[in-house]
């Protein structure tokens, strides 16, 4: 047995309230964000695990959801690594449009297609794809943040909902179909523990992810 990995995506922001697209846009957590983020600590407490060092994006939903993650387990100044290969998926020019208003403009399908699907860009230069965003979080996890998991120390990742649907892709070894239906929870922490080899020794969810959509 190697070390362990804990997979966390951040509390509701102002944007997932009012149902937009967010990506590389930066709105902060909501008031129930807040509150989700506290319950993953809580969580984590709970399980009492203390880390050896965090890792984030640089939008500040996911770092203010790592700070209040830390701060519950009573590790506040633990080092925190800020990185945009952890950033959300950029929904091109979607950003900033209303999911439901998109739905109504291009259908439920090609909507769903866009959201969930491994390898088609939402629309706009610089979309990128589930399989666009894990060529950038892969090789980061690979040679970032791997290597400290190998060597027995406990890590935080604390995300986006589909730069971890990336990561939690290779860990799970789910197949481009499969990925389609793997909805992440905002708050809820994913225990990962890993043997020698990288593979995947055990897996839990600390929370209810079935409300994920
Ligand atoms: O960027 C966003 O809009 C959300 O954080 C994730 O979006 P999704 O649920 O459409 O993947």
């Amino acid at each position: 047995m190697s070390g362990t990995m804990v997979l966390v995506r951040h509390g509701q922001s102002e944007w997932n309230k009012l149902n937009l697209f967010t990506g590389w846009r930066d709105p902060d957590l909501t008031e129930q964000g807040i509150r989700e983020a506290e319950q993953g600590a809580a969580a984590l407490k709970e399980y009492g695990i203390s880390f050896d060092i965090a890792f984030t994006s640089v939008l500040q939903r996911a770092q203010k959801t790592c700070r209040i993650i830390l701060e519950g387990i009573g590790q506040p100044d633990l080092e925190t690594i800020r990185d945009q290969a952890l950033n959300e998926r950029n929904y091109g020019d979607l950003a900033g449009l209303n999911k439901d208003d998109a739905r109504a403009k291009w259908g439920e399908e090609q909507v769903h297609i866009w959201r969930r699907s491994y390898d088609v860009p939402p629309p706009g230069d610089e979309g990128e794809s589930l399989k666009d965003t894990g060529a950038r979080v892969w090789p980061y996890y690979m040679t970032e943040i791997l290597p400290r998991v190998l060597r027995g120390e406990k890590v935080l990742v604390a995300a986006h909902g589909n730069s971890l649907r990336a990561l939690v892709m290779i860990l799970d070894r789910l197949t481009p179909d499969e990925i389609t239906r793997l909805n992440l929870a905002t708050g809820v922490p994913m225990v990962y523990r890993l043997n020698a080899d990288s593979t995947v020794a055990s897996k839990e969810v600390l929370g209810d992810m079935s409300g994920a959509h």
